[in-house]
């Protein structure tokens, strides 16, 4: 799945990595019209990074010159120890205050770029349609704004300025060798950077050892989490034993890994002590045979080493950075992706719910057919042919799977259907503004998911604008008011993670509420399949009886006993209406599925 949707040109690798190639560079660089809004502010950061690497690359020189000067070799205008040394400090003074201001300015851009890009994700989540959600896990749909971005922040922050600063050294560092010692610099370059590359090489081989033991990590992390969320079925099945057991495989497994990876570490670590030092001590050896012949000075020796070792951790540098930029290419395109991804028609002006056209609730379906984008293959409607006239009120049962929902889904327009079509007030759902259609409709769902907040604004949430006491009016014609005022904190009392818990029938009466204040002409209730208590369903259905009133009324129905007053029953059986009629016509057909289902619910009862 993480794989899906990158361009053909190049493949990512198993970490999302991109190759580096002219397009998908390119490609990449469009994420910088993000720092755009912030270009002075950035390109005064990159003066500051010019100045602070400049001068950290004349500390090795002015090192050489103070060692000239020991030893009575001085031929710079700096003679006095004193001076050099005091020249010495202010190179880091100035560096110092170069890297607060670099940091300063590529801070504010980069916080501020990267907000802006998590802000536009943020909205183009909530704005697609719901066929994006279902081909991508939430993991990853959290991942783009999360980690994705986090890379995309660590290239506007640290990555760019290392990358300049590095190619600096580099490029200066070998041109001021050269200026030494031509003989020595092609000595040291044709041994040491090879060492340096080798040394990247393994160490790449380390990373990727070290991931996995942090995948077997992260796997014992998912047992420890799968067991304490469902720490009361572990309980209940006495199955303690079994899970520390699974936990122990994994956690071994682990390790095992982790300590065939620290073989590999300690040999890289040989390898760097015996490898690089030994290169080190190859480029003294022949720098002191020439200082012997006379060739160089001991001081521009000293510089010369020092920026062997600048230029050693500059390649080496290099190399871990074209990972970082690697992966942030990966990251960009796939920010960039979404970006583009197309989004609902929705009216994207706030707008009150009241200054919304009303409809009157006329619903046909003629001929409707539908596959799930997910399962083209599947056809879960075919040929649905239905009428309902304004303030109607009708009913769809049939067996789970048969295609309920679905038909509801469609309503919404969620998914828009594969042939046939939906009419509102005589007019194509594919006509009415997406805003219009859901603003007319109110659903009071089976499973009622509150947000973490308190109980007014989960009410108001029907209709964000409404009055203090238009809320109070809902929650009372929603049979909620009275365990709400119950509270000590009334409306103000925290639900969601944070605050407390209420049951099936308390939160079902919150959406009946908000469906209240919402005051849609066309409803929709989803029948909760847990049965509650009577007395809970006494007052849920009582709500719901006020909530019907005049209202063109859809319910999905579980428990038949609930539906024989509406106006007409539907009777779904794979993706087709079987049955059509009223309580009264169907219960007499002995054959129907009806008539079935309700001599089993009443044999069950
Ligand atoms: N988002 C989806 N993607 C793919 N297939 C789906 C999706 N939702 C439902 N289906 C499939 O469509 C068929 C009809 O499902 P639907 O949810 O409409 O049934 P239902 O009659 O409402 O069932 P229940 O009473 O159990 O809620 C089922 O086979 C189901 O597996």
């Amino acid at each position: 799945m993480a794989k899906r949707g990158f361009g053909p040109s190049s493949a990512p690798d198993a970490e999302g990595r991109k190759k580096i190639t002219k397009e998908s560079f390119q490609r990449g660089l469009r994420i910088f019209n993000y720092v755009l809004p912030y270009k002075y502010k950035f390109i005064i950061g990159l003066v500051f990074l010019a100045f602070s690497s400049l001068t950290f690359m004349i500390f090795p020189y002015l090192v050489g010159k103070l060692v000239d000067s020991s030893t009575g070799n001085a031929d710079w205008f700096l003679e006095d120890i004193n001076m050099i040394s005091l020249g010495l400090f202010a190179i880091i003074l100035l560096q110092g205050i170069f890297s607060f201001f670099r940091v300063y300015f590529f801070a504010q851009v980069s916080e501020n770029a990267v907000a802006d890009i998590r802000r536009d994700l943020y909205s183009k989540f909530v704005w697609l349609p719901i066929p994006f959600f279902e081909k991508r896990r939430v993991g990853e749909v959290t991942s783009r704004i999360t980690t994705d971005v986090a890379q995309v922040q660590d290239i506007f922050s640290i990555t760019l300025a290392e990358l300049f600063r590095q190619i600096t050294t580099f490029v200066v560092g070998v041109v001021i060798i050269m200026w030494t010692s031509i003989k020595l610099s092609l000595f040291m370059l044709a041994t040491f950077p090879v060492l340096v590359a080798l040394a990247m090489v393994f160490g790449r081989k380390i990373r990727a050892l070290s991931k996995k033991t942090q995948d077997e990590l992260a796997h014992t992390n998912i047992i420890v989490e799968e067991t304490m969320q469902a720490i009361n079925t572990v309980k209940a099945f006495t199955n303690e034993l079994f899970e520390i057991g699974r936990y122990k495989t994994s956690l071994n497994k682990a390790v095992r890994t982790a300590i065939k990876g620290s073989y590999y570490r300690g040999a890289f670590i040989t390898f760097i002590i015996v490898g690089l030092f030994g290169g080190i001590v190859l480029v003294i050896w022949y720098g002191a045979t020439l200082v012997h012949q006379g060739d160089i000075r001991i001081g521009e020796l000293t510089s010369f080493i020092i920026y062997t070792v600048f230029i050693g951790a500059s390649v080496g540098g290099l190399g871990e950075l074209y990972g970082k930029v690697q992966s942030a290419l990966g990251s960009t395109e796939r920010i960039l992706e979404i970006l583009e991804e197309k989004e609902e028609p929705t009216d994207k002006t706030p707008r009150a719910l009241s200054e919304l056209p009303k409809l009157y609730g006329n619903i046909t379906y003629k001929e409707v057919a539908f596959s799930y984008p997910t399962r083209p293959d599947v056809q879960v409607l075919h040929d649905i042919n239905l009428n309902i006239k304004a303030g109607e009120k009708i009913a769809l049962v049939g067996p789970s799977g048969a295609g309920k929902s679905t038909i509801i889904q469609l309503l919404m327009r969620y998914y828009d259907v594969d042939s046939g079509g939906i009419t509102v007030d005589g007019q194509n759902i594919k006509d009415i503004s997406l805003t219009t259609l859901r603003g007319n409709v109110g659903i009071v769902p089976q499973e009622v998911l509150l947000f973490g907040g308190t109980i007014r604004e989960n009410i108001a949430y029907g209709r964000p604008e409404a009055t203090e006491a238009e809320i109070i009016d809902a929650a009372t014609k929603a049979n909620a008011y009275m365990f709400i005022q119950s509270f000590p904190e009334g409306l103000d009392t925290l639900v969601g993670e944070r605050g407390i818990k209420l049951s099936g029938g308390q939160r079902q009466r919150i959406a009946i509420a908000r469906a209240i204040l919402k005051n849609p002409s066309i409803l929709i209730l989803d029948e909760a399949t847990s049965s509650l208590d009577s007395e809970s369903e006494h007052l849920i259905q009582q709500a719901m009886d006020e909530l019907m009133k005049d209202r063109t009324t859809i319910i999905i129905a579980h428990r038949l006993a609930t539906i024989r007053k509406v106006d007409k029953i539907l009777v779904i059986d794979g993706g087709e209406i079987v049955e059509e009629g009223s309580h009264e016509v169907l219960s007499l057909n002995p054959e129907g599925i009806y008539a079935n289902l309700l001599k089993l619910q009443f044999e069950l009862t």
